[in-house]
């Protein structure tokens, strides 16, 4: 089940992070590394390559073990949770890779962003078929609505695998927002896009924001885009946290040029 935002009260962060710690065998991806987000902003986490920033996602997924340290959703402690109970709990990512399924529609592709909404209710499925279709419709009128949101209402039933690559993205990002997230991971969403393509994109995570007013943590080496779309930045080299700030405090911090800025875009 979602995490309630009332009541955990707001003002707070959504996402706490408090000294976490991973260790892939002998290698110390990530030693002690806080971030706190609060609802609504977008924060972004930059570093050079290897500095820990997909470790940390993972973890906050579930999919890498935190060996110390706290990971907390609106006040709940979710670093114990199995990961394929994250999506209940509120919490969606994209990936670096597209983590679509091309033979499937754009619109089943979305559709399966909802199916802890929707499925998996076998009982219900047996003993009340006529209400199991009805959440079903429901949920696909949903998709449609955030397909139409996202202006992908036009390739709805077309192959996802068939479609240019920020159609994809734009894809990942109305499927992860069909989970209903409080916290939204995007990693590296501007990889592989064209100039004009990222500016189209920023544009469309800032609308994500005002109309879902979901919190997002953003990864990115492009940095006019995490300069333009975050409120605040943080930045992390050899797994641990370096700087935070404001865009322009961090680009500006002699630590932060010196470690990753001085060799980016
Ligand atoms: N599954 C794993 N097994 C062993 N080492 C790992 C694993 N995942 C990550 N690492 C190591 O942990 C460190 C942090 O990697 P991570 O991918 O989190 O960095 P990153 O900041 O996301 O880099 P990039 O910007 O290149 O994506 C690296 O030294 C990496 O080789």
């Amino acid at each position: 089940m979602a995490v309630d935002l009332k009541a955990a009260g707001s003002g707070g962060p959504v996402l706490s992070v408090e000294n976490v710690d991973v260790r892939f065998g002998g290698i110390h991806a990530l030693k002690g590394v806080s971030l706190s987000v609060n609802a609504g902003e977008i924060c972004g986490l930059i570093g050079p390559n290897g500095a820990g920033k997909t470790t940390l996602f993972n973890s906050i997924t579930r999919l890498s073990a935190v060996t110390a340290g706290s990971i907390r959703l609106c006040g709940q402690a979710i670093e114990t949770v199995p990961a394929r109970r994250i999506i209940h709990m509120g919490i969606a990512r994209t990936f670096q890779n597209l983590g679509i399924y091309g033979a499937m529609t754009v619109l089943e592709n979305v559709m399966l962003g909802a199916h802890h909404l929707t499925g998996g209710r076998f009982v219900e499925a047996v003993l009340r078929p006529g209400r199991a279709r009805h959440r079903e419709s429901e949920s696909e009128q949903r998709c449609r609505a955030i397909l139409d949101d996202l202006k992908l209402s036009g390739v709805a039933d077309e192959a996802a695998g068939s479609l240019p690559y920020p159609t994809q993205k734009r894809m990942e990002i109305a499927r992860a927002l069909a989970s209903r997230p409080t916290v939204l991971l995007l990693d590296e969403p501007a990889g592989g896009l064209t100039h004009g393509e990222v500016a189209e994109f920023g544009e469309l995570v800032a609308r994500v924001r005002e109309d879902h007013g979901v919190a997002i943590v953003l990864i990115e080496h492009h940095m006019g885009l995490v300069m333009s779309l975050c409120d605040r930045v943080e930045v992390f080299h050899l797994g641990r946290n370096l700087a935070s700030g404001t865009p322009m405090e961090v680009k500006a911090n002699p630590a932060v040029i010196d470690a990753y800025l001085g060799r980016t875009r």
